[in-house]
């Protein structure tokens, strides 16, 4: 079956890529990615100076495949480095290339947009809201009314299409207001939904210590366990958001939850804890498993079913 997607005017020989921070901090990372099966790939998000994050242990699996949890702080090498690999990209392969920016003010997102926008590349840019690990700073995804005036002056910048992740919302009356911000924004062409749950927290039955060193344990969680919450952002922001368009992240194990991503009005899918955990050998898996669903089900492309999820 045809499991191709447009997004942001781009297409994707398949809708699968990496979840930002998973496999696509170094050039060593991206490269993976690039020779995967992936259809596309989207670089770490970036901070204008480099950053080294957390101290570890600051990422762990949770038992049983149920997910994972991480707090590591925005690590990255600085945007210059991220520009530098969009400068070298070669763009005349199939796989077109995703920049997440996640500068610690304003200001750093201005100077790190102009220089891309400079730059003038075939990549698109993923703005992220949503980081819950670096300690002081809250999320700009909870703050409705920070996050519209940082849009007020990066969309102008950006010009182009691009899109932002956001957290995940748990609230009808939060999707309501999330949306009226991000619809008056029309080169605003995509949301990514959703990043972590933000500010979970293991504990080793045995040894009664917390998994992961940052915060006091606190981190955010992501896998099979946020697959449902995922499902609820994507398919309350495709209702809401006419003209724009969703990436499904969450939960992503097999072809099964990307379908359910799809159904739920997904446009691409971006798959982080699996990822971590399988390699880039589970873009191939996942991209069969959901193409033989289609088949089984009778449907050619992913239009045929794309945000027809039933209600009752
Ligand atoms: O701690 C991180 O680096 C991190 N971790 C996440 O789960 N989401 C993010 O957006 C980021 Cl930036």
């Amino acid at each position: 079956a045809d499991i191709s997607t447009t997004l942001a005017g781009v297409k994707l020989p398949n809708l699968l890529f990496n979840a930002s921070g998973v496999c696509c901090q170094t050039e060593a990372d991206l490269k993976l990615m690039v020779e995967s099966e992936s259809g596309s790939l989207i670089t770490k998000s970036a901070t204008f100076e480099q950053r080294d994050g957390n101290p570890s242990p600051r990422y762990t699996p949770l038992p049983g495949g149920i997910g994972s949890i991480n707090s590591m702080g925005l690590p990255n090498e600085g945007y210059e480095y991220y520009l530098n690999y969009a400068k070298n990209y070669d763009y005349s392969s199939k796989k077109p290339l995703f920049i997440s920016l996640s500068g610690l003010s304003l200001a750093d997102n201005v100077k790190m947009c102009e220089a891309f926008v400079a730059a003038d590349l075939p990549c698109v840019l993923e703005i992220n809201y949503s980081c819950p690990n670096v300690p002081g700073k809250p999320q700009m995804g909870y703050d409705l009314e920070a996050m519209e005036h940082s849009l007020s002056v990066l969309a102008p910048i950006i010009k182009k299409p691009f899109g932002i992740k956001l957290p995940p919302y748990f609230d009808i009356a939060h999707f309501d207001q999330a949306a009226a911000v991000f619809n008056k924004f029309d080169n605003l062409a995509f949301v990514t939904c959703i990043n972590s749950v933000g500010n979970g927290l293991a504990i080793d039955f045995e040894t009664e210590e917390a998994l992961i060193k940052p915060k006091d344990g606190f981190g955010g969680l992501g896998g099979l366990m946020v697959l449902n919450t995922a499902l609820a952002n994507v398919n309350a922001f495709h209702r809401r958001l006419p003209g724009k368009q969703v990436i499904g992240v969450g939960g992503v194990v097999s072809g099964k939850e990307a379908f359910l991503h799809v159904l739920a009005g997904a446009s691409a899918v971006q798959i982080g804890t699996q990822l971590k955990e399988e390699g880039p050998g589970a873009f191939a898996r996942i991209a069969k498993e959901l193409s033989d669903i289609m088949v089984a089900k009778g449907y050619k492309t992913l239009e045929d079913f794309r945000g027809k999820v039933k209600t009752l």
